[in-house]
């Protein structure tokens, strides 16, 4: 089966036709207000209207309350939210049964202990994303660009769908496939030009790469 994409944190029609005509499965568009690759509502609105079915238009939320997630949901046609703060299982499960949409928590990874919260949220989440987990001081809790060390994944047995993320660029993902099996890929900054702003050049370069038969 062939790997799953998702390029993450679009701001400009540009980058979501690209990874549209590319192949991507998942668009990410970013409800944060501190990241560069933060959308209003309106924004994504105009961005998700015209993607073709079968593409999953992704909403990242940080620790989302319940109106925020609601007045996006009222304009915004979003197939799946992706939380990426520090909601517990308990919350990712309020999330779901609030919005009705499958939800995506992403798993920060530093060390081979992080890697036990996978089975916790495997329970109650509809998929993974297995990101790095950022810096104590970084300002945001994904879009770094850092990678952690994919061997700790290798041969291990996941619950749920997942994605591997974290500074993976068109150079490393067929290496990062190698490497973990992963069934699916995310990107952000690997595909920029400048932070927000996606190239669609890397956009068509990675997803190429990561579709590409695994040798
Ligand atoms: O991308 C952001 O600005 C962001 C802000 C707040 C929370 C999460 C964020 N991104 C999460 C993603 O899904 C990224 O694609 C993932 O962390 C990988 O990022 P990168 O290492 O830059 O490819």
């Amino acid at each position: 089966m062939s790997v799953s994409v998702k390029i993450c944190g679009l701001t400009r029609p540009d980058g979501v036709d690209a990874a549209v005509k590319a192949g991507a499965r998942y668009l990410g568009f970013v409800f944060f207000p501190k990241s560069p690759r933060h959308v209003t509502a309106a924004e994504a609105a105009a961005l998700a209207a015209d993607v073709p079915l079968g593409i999953a238009r992704v909403g990242l939320f940080v620790n989302p309350d319940d109106a925020l997630l609601e007045s996006t949901l009222a304009s915004v046609p979003l197939d799946v939210i992706q939380l990426h703060g520090g909601e517990d299982p308990a919350r990712v499960a309020e999330v779901k049964a609030l919005t009705g949409l499958p939800v995506m928590k992403a798993v920060g990874v530093a060390e081979p202990k992080d890697l036990d919260a996978l089975w916790d949220y495997g329970l109650v989440a509809d998929m993974l994303l297995i990101d790095a987990k950022p810096p104590k001081d970084a300002d945001l809790p994904g879009g770094n660009g850092l990678a952690f060390d994919w061997r700790l994944l290798a041969g291990r047995q996941i619950l749920k769908p997942w994605l591997l993320a974290g500074g993976l660029t068109p150079d490393n993902v067929s290496q990062a496939l190698r490497l973990t099996r992963a069934q699916g890929v995310d990107v952000s900054s690997g595909v920029e030009s400048a932070p927000g702003i996606k190239d669609p050049d890397l956009i068509r370069s990675f997803i190429a790469r990561a579709t590409a038969p695994i040798l």
